[in-house]
């Protein structure tokens, strides 16, 4: 008898019947080789059928042997009501699928014959195979193209294997080998234990190594708490200060600007020493080997103990900054300039009229790069990970430069230079929590995309048909407060979101070209909630989440005498929204409690406004001659959002 492939799932037919292949079967070392590989082979040309069965990840680099393979077992269980598989051979495969086996994967089939152990086990030795006394029953064989013929074979043919009579006339060699069978099961039985005691032993070894952990982390803690405590009541009183410096109107916030100037400066190089020994040490930790696990373990514990510190001074510098930030960035133009500007002033001066100043935290002039402007906010975007929710908006006229400032362009030609916020603030995400991961945390991220037009909410993840992602009127999280839902992906690494927010956004553009310039018209809201965690000993956690939301909103130009009907419509449902926008960050500077039912915008970002929130506002102006009243209004409205203080709330982290 000759050994038969069937492609796609690659296992073997032996003259076109499914057969037990621990028979007294002529097999050869070859046969048994090519399966494997034609396993493995199979497993790629079947990805798109084990995906949609098992849900396998599907870049390629995924798409390891150890992951295919896994598949293979769990599509095989699948069908196991079916067919001959059983735990031996997911067991097995899961061996197999160590790279180190398999070269040796010989050594895994079993056989009756000895002439031919003999042979495996000299092919064994003769690729230095650690495992060459093991020996596996491989039960049965299923593949997609031959899965009918199989469950007929089955049906005729049922073997002592699975829960079906053994059916003797086929399998002649089932009740001989049956003493076989029985010392193989014992020999498994063996390894079953030996394995399960190391685990055991392995286990209580770690228990104690973190219980010792445990407990220096714990006094660290009760140490910090007391110093935190001192901290916040001898501090108390420079916070209050800094709270009432802030509340108070735009011009006395530019007298007094000096001294909070300072104390954001001193805070920020403390701030800045502290994150760059972090970074060392983190550094340092990445290198270690295992062998210095004593080392390692007392770093671990000096880069969580910074790593707090640098939390604690992030948060008072962020909050010093005040918890609604603005900025101006002024555009690049050809034409002529009608705007001048200081590090924290624009100047309007017209030779008419006296010069009008707006003052800002700070101003980006038509000369400032996306480097200088990300530069500004990272440390806004780190607080993120430590557990606050964060709110940027990109404001003003149509063609002010939101778009540029918030994603910059687009597609393969774009200059990484001039990527805008969104995809810096990614990749900062995810090469921070790399960092925080090797101190013991994990997370876990999902990112939303969806648009804001004429008041109704599309899901731009869901495609561009507008009936599929309206969910103005569909599905809510609750009756109670009728959000919709919106589709999350879970996302791990920047490469993931990025591709998910780019492939939302071709909705978004599609939507562009279809509808006149339709973007310019809808705030466009891009989100990331992230949740983290560190296991302790005594089943306690450190938790910390937050939400990240990314808001490019439409175009703040008022309504023009000359606009159309429909025109009209959507610019005042648009000025109803920011109109809504600035009333409720006005009732949060007043400590009233804010109305954020009155439009689709403020009600969506709820959460990202006010509580523990940190918001920035970059108002984006045009230097253009003919956009001056535009200009006026837009840094008029800055100044406004300016004045607004949020409450400091503790930050969620538990
Ligand atoms: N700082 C800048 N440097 C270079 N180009 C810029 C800058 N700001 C904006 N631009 C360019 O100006 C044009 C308009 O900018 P953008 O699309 O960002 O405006 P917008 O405010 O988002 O407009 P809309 O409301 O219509 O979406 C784009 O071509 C953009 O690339």
């Amino acid at each position: 008898m000759k050994g038969t492939g069937i492609g796609s799932f690659g296992f073997v037919l032996i003259n076109g019947e499914a057969i037990q292949v621990n028979t007294k079967l002529q097999f050869n070392k070859d046969i048994f080789l090519w399966q494997f590989s034609a396993c493995i082979g199979g497993c790629y040309d079947m990805k798109q059928t084990i995906q949609t069965v098992s849900g396998c990840p599907s870049t390629e680099a995924e798409w390891n042997v150890r992951a295919a393979l896994k598949n293979c077992a769990a599509m095989c269980s699948d069908f196991s009501y079916h067919c001959l598989i059983t735990k031996e051979m997911n067991a097995m495969i899961e061996v197999c699928a160590e790279p180190k086996y398999i070269q040796g994967y010989c050594t895994y089939f079993d056989t009756a014959d000895d002439r031919i152990k003999g042979l495996y086990a000299a092919d064994c030795s003769k690729y230095q195979n650690p495992c060459s006394t093991r020996y596996h029953s491989t039960k049965a064989f299923l593949y997609q193209d031959c899965y009918d013929l199989v469950r007929a074979y089955v049906t005729v043919h049922p073997s002592s294997t699975s829960s079906t009579p053994v059916n003797t006339n086929t399998l002649t060699n089932s009740t001989g080998n049956s003493s076989n069978n029985t010392s193989e099961e014992k020999s498994i039985t063996t390894i079953v234990i030996a394995i399960v005691v190391v685990l055991v032993v392995i286990t209580v070894i770690g228990v104690i190594i973190f219980i010792r952990l445990g407990k220096c982390s714990l006094l660290k803690r009760d140490a910090e708490a007391g110093n935190f405590l001192d901290i916040k009541t001898t501090e108390g009183g420079d916070l209050k200060e800094t709270e009432i410096l802030l509340d108070g109107n735009a011009s006395k916030v530019e007298d007094e600007a000096p001294d909070l100037t300072a104390e954001i400066r001193r805070l920020t190089e403390e701030y800045e020493a502290k994150l760059a020994e972090v970074n060392k040490e983190i550094e340092i930790l990445k290198s270690q080997t295992e062998k210095d696990m004593d080392d390692k373990e007392k770093l671990m514990r000096q880069v969580l103990e910074k790593n707090k510190e640098c939390k604690t001074l992030n948060n008072r510098l962020q909050e010093a900054k005040g918890n609604i930030r603005v900025l101006c960035r002024i555009r690049k133009s050809e034409s002529t300039n009608c705007l001048s500007a200081t590090k924290t002033t624009v100047i309007i001066d017209r030779n008419t009229d006296p010069p009008k100043k707006f003052p800002f935290e700070r101003v980006f002039d038509a000369n400032s790069t996306q480097e200088v402007v990300y530069e500004e906010i990272s440390e806004l975007i780190r607080s993120f990970l430590d557990g606050y929710n964060l709110c940027i908006f990109a404001y003003g006229q149509t063609g002010s430069g939101k778009t540029y400032t918030m994603e910059g362009p687009q597609g393969k030609n774009a200059e990484m230079k001039h990527q805008g916020i969104i995809p810096r603030a990614m990749k900062q995400v995810f090469r921070s929590v790399e960092d925080f991961e090797v101190c013991g945390w994990t997370y876990q991220f999902r990112a939303s995309y969806f648009e804001l037009y004429n008041e109704a909410i599309q899901d731009l993840a869901k495609g561009s048909n507008d009936e599929g992602k309206n969910l103005t009127k569909g599905a809510t999280e609750n009756n109670r407060t009728s959000k919709p839902i919106i589709t999350e992906k879970e996302v791990k690494t920047t490469e993931e979101v990025m591709k998910f927010y780019e492939e939302s956004s071709k909705n978004r553009t599609s939507a562009k070209t279809a509808r006149n310039e339709r973007s310019s018209r809808s705030h466009a809201i891009f989100r990331l909630k992230m949740n983290g965690k560190v296991e302790n000993i005594e089943g306690s956690q450190d938790t910390c989440s937050g939400t990240m939301t990314l808001v490019d909103l439409a175009g703040s130009e008022r309504l023009d005498d000359s606009a159309n009907i429909s025109t009209n419509t959507e610019t005042k449902k648009i000025n109803l929204s920011l109109l809504e926008l600035t009333k409720v960050l006005r009732s949060l500077r007043r400590k009233e409690k804010p109305v954020y039912r009155n439009s689709k915008l403020t009600h969506l970002l709820q959460d990202s406004l006010g509580g523990n929130s940190k918001t920035l506002m970059i108002v984006n102006v045009s230097p253009s001659e003919d956009c001056l009243k535009e200009t006026e209004r837009t840094l008029e409205f800055g100044r406004e959002v300016s004045k607004v203080v949020l409450e400091n709330v503790a930050r969620k982290n538990k």
